[in-house]
C-alpha cells in the first residue's frame, strides 16, 4: 500500500519565558492510502500540534514529513499551500463555516478556489451534503443549523476537493455523545466511500476503536 503520510523523528519544542516544553519528542508515524487512524491522548499531549505539523499549518518542527511520497518539511511556503489545497482536508472542533454563506455555498467555495467548474462544484457539494442527510438544508446559513448539522457541513467542505488525507481535530468534540457518535459514523463512512485517508484526534476511546488503527500520544512519543 502506498503511504499518504510518513513522518520520522518529528520534534517540537515550545519556549515560553524560562519554560521549555518538549511537546513532540521524536514522532514516527505512517498512514497508508485510504487508512483511518485515531490519535488518542490526554489534553495537552500534543495531538493538535502533531496535526499542525502534518497539515503544514505551522513551522518550527524538526524531522522529516513526507506526504504522498514527497518530503515537504522544507518545501517552500507556496508549495506547502498547494499541497494543503490539493491533498488535504481539515475538520476542527468548531465548524469555522463562513457565516454569511449557506451550507451549499460553504462547500462550493473551496472548490472554486481550487479552480473547479462552477456546475461541477455545485453538483459535488449537493452530493456530499445529501450523503450527510442535509439535502433539505442546502440554503440554511450556519446560524440556522444545529451543532451536528454545522459539523456535517464542515465535513462536506473538508472532502469537497477530494483530499487524499483528512485531518480532523476533535471533529465531534463540541457535540453531545449521541450526536457525536452519529456524526463520526457518517464522517467515517463518507471518508471510506471517497477512498481518502484520515487522522482523527480525539479523547474518545469508544470512537477511536472504530478506526483501522489507534495511536496514543504520551509524553511526546507515539505508542
Ligand atoms: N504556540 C504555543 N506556544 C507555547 N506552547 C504551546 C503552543 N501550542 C501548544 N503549546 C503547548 O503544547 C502542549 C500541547 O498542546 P496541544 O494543543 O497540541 O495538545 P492537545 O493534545 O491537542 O490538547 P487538547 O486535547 O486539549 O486539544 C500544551 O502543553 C500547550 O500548552
Amino acid at each position: 500500500m502506498s503511504k499518504i503520510v510518513e513522518i520520522s523523528d518529528v520534534r517540537r519544542t515550545f519556549v515560553q519565558g524560562d519554560v521549555t516544553i518538549e511537546v513532540l519528542r521524536g514522532i514516527n508515524l505512517s498512514v497508508g492510502d485510504g487508512e483511518l487512524v485515531a490519535l488518542l491522548g490526554p489534553s495537552g499531549s500534543g495531538k493538535s500540534t502533531l496535526l499542525q505539523a502534518i497539515g503544514l499549518l505551522e513551522g518550527g518542527f524538526a524531522g522529516s514529513i513526507k506526504l504522498d511520497g514527497e518530503e515537504v518539511s522544507s518545501s517552500s511556503v507556496d508549495r506547502q499551500t498547494e499541497i494543503r489545497r490539493e491533498k488535504l482536508g481539515f475538520v476542527y472542533q468548531f465548524h469555522h463555516l463562513l457565516p454569511d454563506f449557506d451550507a451549499l455555498e460553504n462547500v462550493i467555495l473551496p472548490q472554486l478556489i481550487a479552480d473547479a467548474a462552477p456546475d461541477e462544484a455545485e453538483d459535488r457539494a449537493k452530493h456530499l451534503l445529501s450523503k450527510l442527510g442535509l439535502a433539505e438544508r442546502l440554503h440554511h446559513r450556519p446560524s440556522k443549523l444545529s451543532g451536528g448539522e454545522q459539523q456535517r457541513v464542515a465535513v462536506a467542505r473538508a472532502l469537497a476537493n477530494r483530499p487524499k488525507l483528512v485531518l480532523a481535530d476533535e471533529p465531534t468534540g463540541n457535540l453531545d455523545e449521541h450526536t457525536a457518535d452519529i456524526v463520526l459514523g457518517e464522517f467515517m463512512a463518507l471518508v471510506r466511500g471517497e477512498g481518502s485517508a484520515a487522522i482523527v484526534a480525539t479523547h474518545n476511546e469508544r470512537l477511536a476503536a472504530k478506526m483501522d488503527r489507534v495511536f496514543r500520544l504520551h509524553e511526546g512519543v507515539l505508542t
